[in-house]
């Protein structure tokens, strides 16, 4: 599986990404500069996280506007796999790549820890790694990571099963603690229409060693090798 990750002013978690792709697909990733105008014939474009213009405006919106842009709009209507992580997720709906908005944290402030998620589905070249219902453990950190979409948005794509991932307790469940924004329906990652877009604020890239304290994004990249050989 070839794949490239795309670097703007501000990123800052290229390398993590660069690291667990290269651990699942064996492979080195291709780093795209965000003023390049071609893309090269890849099987999955990852926007990673970070501060891309240092977040000025809104998080994501310039970055929305690189040239780069225009071209993973392109490859995305050929069908290929895009990932936004964090900053990608931003970059993704300011680009109208996906739908809805991520808005300043509930509680105002910078959230930087450990979180659960539930696996809402794995239909999904995403999420295919994984079981419906299974819980995992990846990190956030973001202060504009709190999912909105308004009624009309949220019932599609609760009936379309484009929900990807839950904000939980580590019981499955939901408490004060469970969700780190004030997402909207505990929202952490949704899918695009054809299903070959996620967004996702938590970070699956940062808990792929034991050392980072769990390997569970691991099935993400796993699963998305398997499906893109
Ligand atoms: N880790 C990140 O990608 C940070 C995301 C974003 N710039 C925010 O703080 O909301």
């Amino acid at each position: 599986m070839q794949t490239a990750v795309i670097r703007f002013p501000g990123t800052n978690r290229e390398n993590d990404v660069v690291m667990a792709l290269q651990r699942a697909t064996g492979r080195p990733p291709r780093i795209i500069w965000h003023k390049d105008a071609s893309l090269p014939e890849v099987d999955l474009i990852v926007l990673p996280g970070g501060f891309s213009y240092g977040d000025h405006l809104r998080a994501g919106a310039m970055a929305a506007h690189s040239p780069v842009m225009k071209e993973v709009v392109r490859q995305a209507e050929r069908g290929v796999a895009i990932l936004g992580i964090c900053n990608g997720f931003q970059i993704l709906t300011e680009a109208g790549l996906l739908p809805g908005a991520l808005l300043r944290n509930a509680g105002l402030k910078f959230v930087c820890r450990d979180v659960h998620l539930r696996i809402e589905t794995s239909g999904s070249v995403f999420t295919e790694g994984y079981n419906a219902g299974q819980l995992i453990r990846v990190p956030v950190a973001h202060h504009d990571g709190c999912y909105y979409a308004d009624d009309e948005l949220l019932g599609r794509l609760r009936d379309e099963d484009r929900i990807a991932f839950r904000y939980c307790s580590n019981g499955g469940g939901v408490d004060e603690r469970s969700n780190p924004n004030g997402s909207r329906d505990e929202i952490a990652g949704i899918l695009s229409a054809s299903r070959r877009i996620l967004g996702m604020m938590p970070h699956p890239e940062n808990a792929t060693e034991p050392l980072q304290g769990s390997t569970d994004g691991c099935g993400l990249f796993d699963g998305l090798t398997r499906a893109l050989h």
